[in-house]
């Protein structure tokens, strides 16, 4: 990490506003209320966006969010074009989410907040109203980073796991997934692993790509071709690495206690088994960044937006997560 590095334990974690016509206000506040005394936070946003029963208080920078005490959360004001109306995003403040997602990147580089937790974004909303380049904050985060090569990683205490693609069309999969960058994917991943997690000799699985992992290439080239050799050159070079595995059987209960953490081909092959086994509690992190930065794993679900029936956990860990990390 090379973020100004004093004292980051006693910085507060800054919360990026996400889409407000999305669940990530609530959620966000209801979080702060959850955490109280445990981790210190300030919320970046427009204060029209909160639940109308959140006390809240403006504050000029994170360092005021510790005297602010926990009565009211602690807000940093960033004025949007308009107000939010619950499930219905408006084009005119698609800007304004942007902007709280840099400002917050801003603020956890200068080292006066910790780090960052970024509430769900509505990507084609963003694109819509303000031509935003990325397909989602991973790539935002690199590029604000200055080209960073990341990696997403989704964890819960049941599953860690990594899509080595991320927000790519599935016939694209094969064309980006070459040796170089699945091997890039994987030092990113074993970092992560010692650094942010505190693993000292990460054990990683990988998935194949194919059906059965493409059994013995006869459903698909890419393992015998050249993803077990990788395996095998990595292995050789010290990385607890096993695979490619077929996809489908190694995320059972039995399977998983073999590795810290897997790595899947394509988003859907890595989401859909955490959000599946815990999607209450699951944590999206980004890893090799400069910074620390962690989002809950759902969206910004626009069907429940505004009914004050939103389950805040995924946010409350996402929270206690980047403190932890910062904290060491
Ligand atoms: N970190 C992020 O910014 C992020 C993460 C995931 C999805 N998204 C975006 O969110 C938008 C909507 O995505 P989606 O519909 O696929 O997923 P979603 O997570 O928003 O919703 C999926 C389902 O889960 C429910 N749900 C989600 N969070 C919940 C919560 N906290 N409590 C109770 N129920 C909850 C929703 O009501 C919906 O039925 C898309 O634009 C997607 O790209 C953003
Ligand atoms: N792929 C993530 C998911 O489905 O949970 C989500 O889109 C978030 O991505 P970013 O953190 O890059 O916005």
């Amino acid at each position: 990490m090379t973020q100004a590095k004093t004292g980051l334990a006693d910085k507060p974690v800054v919360i990026s506003c996400g889409e407000p016509s999305g669940i990530g206000p609530e959620v966000a506040a209801r979080a702060w209320a959850m955490l109280a005394g445990e981790v210190p936070l300030a919320w970046i946003g427009d204060p029209r966006h909160l639940p109308q029963d959140i006390p809240h208080c403006i504050i000029d920078s994170p360092s005021d969010a510790l005297a602010a005490g926990s009565d009211a959360l602690p807000v940093l004001r960033h004025d949007f074009a308009a107000g939010a109306v619950a499930g219905k995003p408006d084009p005119a403040n698609a800007q304004g989410v942007i902007d709280v997602i840099a400002r917050g990147v801003d603020l956890v580089r200068s080292g006066a907040a910790s780090a960052l937790t970024t509430a769900p974004i509505h990507k084609k909303a963003l694109k819509d109203g303000a031509g935003f380049a990325y397909p989602g904050h991973t790539e935002y985060l690199a590029a604000l980073a200055g080209g960073s090569d990341v990696v997403m990683m989704l964890a819960s205490d049941q599953l860690r796991v990594v899509p080595a693609t991320i927000h790519i069309a599935l016939d694209q999969v094969p064309n980006v997934l070459t040796p170089a960058h699945l091997r890039r994917v994987i030092e990113i991943t074993a970092a992560g692993l010692r650094s942010q997690f505190g693993i000292k000799a990460p054990r990683i699985a990988i998935a194949g790509l194919n059906p059965h992992a493409g059994e013995g290439g006869t459903m698909g080239r890419q393992e015998a071709d050249w993803m077990t050799a990788l395996v095998t050159r990595m292995q050789d070079e010290g990385y607890d690495l096993s695979g490619p595995h077929p996809a489908d059987t190694m995320f059972h209960a039995a399977a998983r206690v073999r590795y810290d953490a897997a790595i899947a081909m394509y988003h859907d092959q890595a989401l859909i088994p955490i959000k599946t086994l815990d999607f209450d509690r699951g944590v999206n992190v980004t890893l090799g960044l400069p910074f620390i930065r962690t989002s809950p794993d759902h969206g910004t679900a626009f069907d429940i937006a505004g009914q004050g029936i939103a389950n805040p956990t995924s946010m409350v860990e996402a929270l206690r997560m980047a403190y932890r990390m910062a904290q060491s």
